[in-house]
């Protein structure tokens, strides 16, 4: 049975980190840090996501802003917030949380954050500067960043000799994780859904990352004996087994599957997703830190 990598206690040591940091900034400076998140329209999975951050924020110490907008907010209304956002100086992080609605050019209002500010890590600036390995002024994705603290929790920061496969190629968790894995010197495929047999190779991994959005759809058989599971998969399917109507969330790995091959497995939920919190705020405090032209300490 694997090693279950208990992302929820990982979280909460690296938002402790941040609190003393916020801390320190404030004797030192007497700035706050400052975390704005932007929602529009109503989906309920989003809006418990937003919720988490502001909560997160706050115990950080951090100001943290929630603006709600109406399903039907124009472009130029979104743009016209983020203008906004970019230029108040009690602001340090700005997050859109995506998706988006139809009518708005996502790629639009993420390249409108001003790069210093992007604490998702998804302007063009930031993606370039992962890209080229100028990570001391970048900002990483924070799902992929709270995957690689899991990573290294079991195997250590140099993974040399690994072979790491992950599964998705979004912008948002598949391609900034291979930036992050090679740059760890790890042989990294990614595969997606044009991969020609999939099973065969997952079970090449030392290290395997699912970040899919179908559920439970890698096996135990896919696994490598004793490899590291990351699963950065969140589904809700029905759990009638709970009673009528409910549901429950599960991964993109058959987890009960994969723990029997895994040497460590991360669970859902309790793994990534606290993580990718914790990232958020790592983010917003270095943020902070640079305008306030201090060197942040590294989480
Ligand atoms: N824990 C967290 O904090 C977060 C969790 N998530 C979760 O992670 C998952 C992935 O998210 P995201 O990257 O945004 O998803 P996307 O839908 O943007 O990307 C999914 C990727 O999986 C690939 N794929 C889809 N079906 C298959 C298949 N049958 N075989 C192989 N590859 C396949 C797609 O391939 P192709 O490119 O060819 O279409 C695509 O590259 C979701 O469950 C999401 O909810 C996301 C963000 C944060
Ligand atoms: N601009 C932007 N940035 C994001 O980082 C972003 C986004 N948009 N859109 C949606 C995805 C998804 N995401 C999650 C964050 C936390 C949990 C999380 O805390 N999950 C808990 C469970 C929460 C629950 O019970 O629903 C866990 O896995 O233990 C999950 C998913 C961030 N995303």
């Amino acid at each position: 049975m694997a090693q279950i990598i208990d992302g929820k206690a990982v979280a909460a040591e690296v938002t402790e980190g941040v609190k003393t940091a916020a801390e320190m900034l404030k004797a030192q400076t007497g700035m706050q840090p400052g975390l704005a998140v932007v929602i529009v329209g109503e989906d309920p999975a989003s809006k418990v996501y937003v919720a988490n951050k502001g909560r997160t924020a706050r115990a950080c110490g951090f100001l943290s802003v929630e603006h709600a907008l109406p399903d039907d907010t124009g472009q130029e209304a979104l743009m016209g917030l983020i203008d906004e956002l970019n230029g108040d100086p009690a602001i340090h992080g700005v997050l859109v949380q995506l998706p988006l609605p139809g009518h708005i050019d996502e790629g639009a209002v993420i390249q409108a954050i001003a790069p210093d500010k992007d604490v998702d890590g998804f302007h063009f600036t930031n993606v370039g500067k992962l890209g080229t390995g100028v990570t001391d002024s970048a900002f990483v994705p924070c799902t992929p960043a709270g995957s690689m603290l899991l990573i290294e929790s079991v195997l250590g920061k140099d993974l040399s000799g690994k072979n790491a496969v992950v599964v998705g190629r979004s912008n948002i968790v598949g391609k900034p994780m291979f930036n992050l894995l090679l740059a760890a010197n790890a042989t990294v495929t990614v595969a997606h859904s044009r991969t020609k047999d999939l099973p065969g190779l997952c079970r090449t991994a030392d290290i395997l990352v699912a970040a899919v959005g179908r559920p439970q759809m890698i096996k135990g058989n896919w696994v490598k004996p004793g490899a590291t599971v990351i699963d950065v998969g969140i589904n809700r399917i029905a759990a009638p087994e709970k009673g009528e109507g409910k549901t429950r969330l599960v991964g993109d790995v058959d987890f009960d599957d994969a723990a029997e091959a895994a040497g460590a497995i991360t669970p859902v939920p309790g793994g990534v997703g606290p993580m990718t919190i914790a990232m958020l705020m790592v983010n917003t405090i270095v943020a902070a830190y640079r305008s306030a032209g201090r060197t942040p300490p590294v989480f």
